[in-house]
């Protein structure tokens, strides 16, 4: 019997994905595969539809046409979350909902736990998952008294409670302090290592580079680049980078990669 991982098993497969939000279409036929061990990046402009190809795939936007596969089955009939861990887009996350750090990473370990019930085993991965992003000895912390790069390790631990295949993030590192960036990367490699798939919308590879197997580049809903991430040549100089950004000068020509002009 073989026990290796198949590499060419897709764990995530969008193909001819559309979305509508408020009547105007925002996902124009898009197609996507996340393979079992792979990391993908999703760039692309503001607006371009990350975040909405991200949602579709979880659940939160239904998606008009097309069809969408998570580890192999049809996603209306998918129904093992605890193998998939989903950290959101950070400003939809706070909430202003009192809780503590290790309530909150708890939330993410239910879909493992026997009738809603957290046992010792439960607990244990609870906090080895804030163990994995530096944040164990903040589990009596309030949320609310977190500083952004600190949030967003918990929303993350509260992915990895669940132990999942799969991680799905948006934007993991936005506005997230440097110490930050650097726990994320080393947390997010240790997942990889140990055998996870990613797909993760990013603004910039930045120190994420070093892991990305594959970047999937959106303009308008649609999939403009499909295949190796693009090679940084300055800080700023990667797709996605007409951003805006509050420290660029209004009349600075936005960096570009020749992919998004
Ligand atoms: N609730 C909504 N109703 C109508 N339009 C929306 C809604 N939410 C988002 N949009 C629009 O849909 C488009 C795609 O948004 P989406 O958030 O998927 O883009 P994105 O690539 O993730 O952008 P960003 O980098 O800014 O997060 C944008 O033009 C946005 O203005």
């Amino acid at each position: 019997m073989n026990d290796e991982p198949d590499l060419t098993e897709p764990v995530i497969s969008l193909r001819g994905v559309t979305a509508e939000l408020g009547a105007r279409p925002v996902l124009r036929g898009i197609d996507l595969t996340v393979r079992r061990g792979e990391v993908v990046a999703l760039l692309g402009a503001n607006g371009s539809g990350k975040s909405t190809a991200i949602r579709t795939i979880v659940g939160q936007v239904p998606p008009t046409g097309g069809e969408i596969d998570i580890l192999g089955t049809p996603r209306r009939r998918f129904k093992q979350w605890a193998r998939v861990g989903y950290v959101p887009q950070r400003t939809t996350a706070a909430g202003g909902v009192p809780a503590t750090v290790a309530e909150v990473v708890s939330s993410g370990r239910l879909s493992r736990a026997r009738f809603g019930l957290l046992r010792k085993a439960d607990r244990t991965a609870v906090h080895h998952a804030l163990d994995l992003v530096g944040m164990a000895d903040h589990a009596k912390d309030s949320v609310d008294a977190l500083s952004g790069g600190q949030h967003q390790r918990v929303l993350i631990a509260r992915a990895l409670a669940s132990e999942p295949e799969v991680l799905i993030m948006d934007e993991p590192m936005a506005g997230v302090d440097l110490a930050s960036q650097e726990v994320l990367a080393d947390t997010l490699r240790k997942q990889v290592a140990a055998g996870a798939s990613v797909l993760l919308v990013l603004h910039e590879l930045g120190p994420l580079e070093p892991l990305i197997d594959r970047a999937v580049v959106l303009r308008d809903g649609c999939v403009l680049h499909d295949g190796p991430p693009p090679k940084a040549v300055g800080q700023h100089a990667l797709p996605g980078h007409d951003h805006v950004h509050p420290h660029t000068p209004a009349d600075a020509e936005p960096l570009r990669m020749g992919l998004l002009s």
